[in-house]
């Protein structure tokens, strides 16, 4: 059987240690057995399956994550998972659901923003699941300026209370995630207004249901706000609307570590900079990040396996046909991608590593590294996702017809994938930040303020003064290309990192040598892809130019009889797949016949409808009443 014999001796032909790879992509040994055991967990148990996803209607398919989602609860409780393993687990059950908001948004919310009495309050309750939260920031008129939200918190020293209320249509919350049907409680962000006078955004901790029977409480209307691209995919989750009418919650339920709001009615700041009113959003993008290598991993394991069981054209002497992974072609669009999905996994730790840093400096008040983390966060969100998005699109062509199929799973990857270049900020508006950023630190070239970090470079290059001039002319003028300038940016913390990894020890038998080439397709790609900004400026000569192509094309060549054993370090389950084109044993095509037939259009042999609108056709009923 061609499947099982091709994905077999690709394996025998790996020229380095998988096992030691598995380590390296997870992180450690210990996150490996993490992930390898809980994954089985959750690829076991029929509870978890996803099989019918696409097929259900929104509502049988909300009562199943329901379902999945109390279930999971229940493991978790039952098993005395610990908070690592209970992630993992809710990462491989793998269907969005308000779980995602209230652990991981909700809570880090009130960790982040709440003052120690806040959260020795609310962080319990949160914990146990005795209250479900979500994070309501976004409203139908204003996303990405958070400054313009309408919502208003007016203070009201008679009963020391905030009055919540939604004085627009266009100030109704709009989007947050696990809204619609489940949460009880919200970090709602809106405008703190004390004696007429606007202090700006802030976070409010308000309940939004009652904890006896889920009714709405008093002033609050509340929904869903309706089906969303594709099938399966992001409507498993509730994203909700909602409006107050006149909403009083107590004083005590503004978040306060970054300002207060005193008995009195006096706003007092804290010594914290009030861009920490941000701070969940830069913890979930550097989350965002991480995700975007698993992703786009599941993507590229789908297409290369099955790129290894798919043969067309050109037969060889033994009358078999060409795997289509021997194909230059197929190469060159699959293997920058494997590349891709391991240079984000690398970004990706080291964001999360740069995240506990400046948590750590916040703490001992140093806020000196704020700006680059969020510079950092905003920016490589934007390059890992949209990059993302595109790759697994290109992985469903080069799966042709079949990935096509949602038995393929790469619809609704995608489909679930895409809204990650809108969400937790809009991938262009985030590059603008970055840009910004940018700008700032090449300002601060001539007071002779040294750039560290990630910027450290611009030190040395001389051309930035004049280039500051330029734009300080004209920042909006010039901002599509200094979108352009702030992906470079980006580009270079993604190649640095990943040179940086393979400065580490790295053990196993020619572990680190896949990686280098790796590495090396990353890097070179993307100088082919940017051609003709690299000539343009004269960084690098056409000769340059033509050898680094030569270069790609021989890499290619050294990846291709590892491009199976590099996916399977992944260590994904066929759960976790859930494609019958990724399959580990390569049995492709007897699993796509045999899914055929579970559609429920192949419940009857005759469709329904046949006798109303079929026959009547056939039968020329209907050209006779027309004639
Ligand atoms: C939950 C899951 C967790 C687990 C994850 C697992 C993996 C994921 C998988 C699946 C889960 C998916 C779940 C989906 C969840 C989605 C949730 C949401 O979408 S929540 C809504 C997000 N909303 C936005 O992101 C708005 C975007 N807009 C903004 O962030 C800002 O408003 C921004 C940056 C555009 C502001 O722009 P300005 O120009 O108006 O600036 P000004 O607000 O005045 O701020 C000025 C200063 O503050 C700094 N600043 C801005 N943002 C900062 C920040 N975040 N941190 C630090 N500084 C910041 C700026 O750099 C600037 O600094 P200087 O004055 O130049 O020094
Ligand atoms: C699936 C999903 C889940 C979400 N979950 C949540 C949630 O849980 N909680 C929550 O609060 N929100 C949530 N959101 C909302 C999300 O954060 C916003 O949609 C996002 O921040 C983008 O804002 P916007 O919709 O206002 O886009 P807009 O800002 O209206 O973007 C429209 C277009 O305008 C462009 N644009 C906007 N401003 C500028 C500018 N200054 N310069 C140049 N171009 C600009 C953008 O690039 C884009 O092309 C979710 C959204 C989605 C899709």
């Amino acid at each position: 059987m061609a499947g099982f014999d091709d994905l077999a001796s690709e394996r025998s032909k790996a020229q380095f240690d998988v096992e030691e790879m598995k380590v390296i992509w997870a992180g450690s040994r210990h996150t490996l057995e993490v992930s390898d055991r809980i994954s089985r967990l959750v690829a076991n148990d029929p509870v978890f399956r996803k099989d019918t996803r696409t097929m259900l209607s929104r509502k049988d398919l909300f009562k199943n994550t329901l379902r999945k989602a109390a279930h999971a609860w229940k493991r978790i409780i039952e098993l005395r998972l610990s908070e690592e393993e209970a992630a993992e687990l809710r990462f491989y059950v793998d269907e969005p659901a308000f779980m995602d908001l209230h652990w991981g948004m909700f809570i880090p919310t009130i960790k982040g923003q709440g003052t120690e009495e806040q959260q020795q309050k609310w962080l319990p309750l949160a914990y146990k699941m005795k209250i479900i939260g979500c994070y309501a920031q976004t409203e139908l008129g204003h996303g990405s300026n958070v400054q313009g939200l309408e919502t208003t918190a007016t203070f009201d020293p008679q009963t020391d209370e905030f009055i919540i209320h939604s004085p627009t249509l266009t100030s109704s919350k709009w989007w947050p995630g696990g809204l619609g049907k489940v949460s009880t409680h919200a970090v709602v962000y809106g405008r703190l207004i004390i004696d007429s006078k606007d202090y700006g955004v802030n976070g409010f901790i308000v309940q939004l249901r009652s904890l006896d029977d889920h009714l709405p409480l008093p002033g609050i209307t509340i929904g869903d706000i309706g089906m969303k691209f594709g099938s399966g995919a992001y409507n498993t989750m509730d994203n909700g609307v909602l409006r107050f009418d006149h909403v009083r919650i107590p004083r005590d339920q503004m978040l306060m570590r970054v300002s207060q709001v005193t008995r009195e009615g006096k706003l007092v700041q804290s010594n914290v900079p009030w861009q920490l009113v941000y701070g969940t959003m830069v913890y979930v993008r550097q989350k965002i990040v991480s995700d975007a290598s698993c992703a786009l991993s599941r993507a590229v394991c789908i297409a290369t396996r099955y790129s290894a069981v798919r043969r067309q054209f050109g037969l060889q002497s033994n009358g078999i046909e060409t795997q289509v992974i021997d194909y230059k072609t197929q190469q060159s669009r699959l293997f920058p991608l494997l590349a891709s999905a391991y240079a984000f996994r690398f970004v990706g730790e080291w964001l999360k590593w740069l995240y506990m840093d400046v948590n750590q400096r916040l703490q001992a008040s140093d806020f000196s590294t704020l700006p680059e983390a969020h510079a950092c966060t905003a920016g490589l969100k934007s390059l890992t996702t949209s990059a993302t998005a595109d790759g697994i699109e290109e992985c469903r062509k080069l799966c042709g017809g079949h990935g096509y199929l949602c038995s393929s799973g790469l619809p609704e990857l995608f489909a679930v994938y895409i809204p990650a270049c809108t969400y937790e900020g809009d991938n262009i508006v985030l590059l603008l930040q970055v840009a910004r950023f940018l700008i700032k630190t090449v300002s601060q070239l001539g007071s002779g303020k040294e750039p560290v970090g990630t910027t450290v470079y611009m030190g040395r290059v001389e051309q930035l003064m004049q280039c500051h001039c330029a734009v300080q002319k004209g920042f909006l003028e010039l901002s599509a290309d200094l979108v352009q300038a702030a992906v470079a940016h980006c580009q270079l913390i993604v190649v640095s990192k990943f040179i940086e990894k393979l400065q580490q020890d790295i053990p196993g038998k020619g572990v680190k040598g896949q990686l280098e080439a790796l590495c090396n397709i990353y890097a070179l790609f993307i100088l082919h892809k940017h051609l003709g900004d690299f000539l343009s400026t004269g960084c690098i000569t056409p000769k340059q130019a033509s050898l680094a192509n030569a270069q790609l094309r021989s890499l290619y060549s050294q990846v291709r009889p590892n491009a199976i054993a590099l996916v399977d370090a992944f260590n994904y389950t066929d759960h976790y797949l859930s494609s019958v084109l990724g399959r580990y044993d390569g049995n492709v095509y007897p699993k796509l016949y045999e899914e055929a037939w579970k559609d429920p259009l192949n419940d009857s042999v005759v469709p329904d409808g046949y006798q109303e609108y079929i026959q009547p056709i056939l039968k020329q009923q209907l050209r006779n009443a027309r004639l």
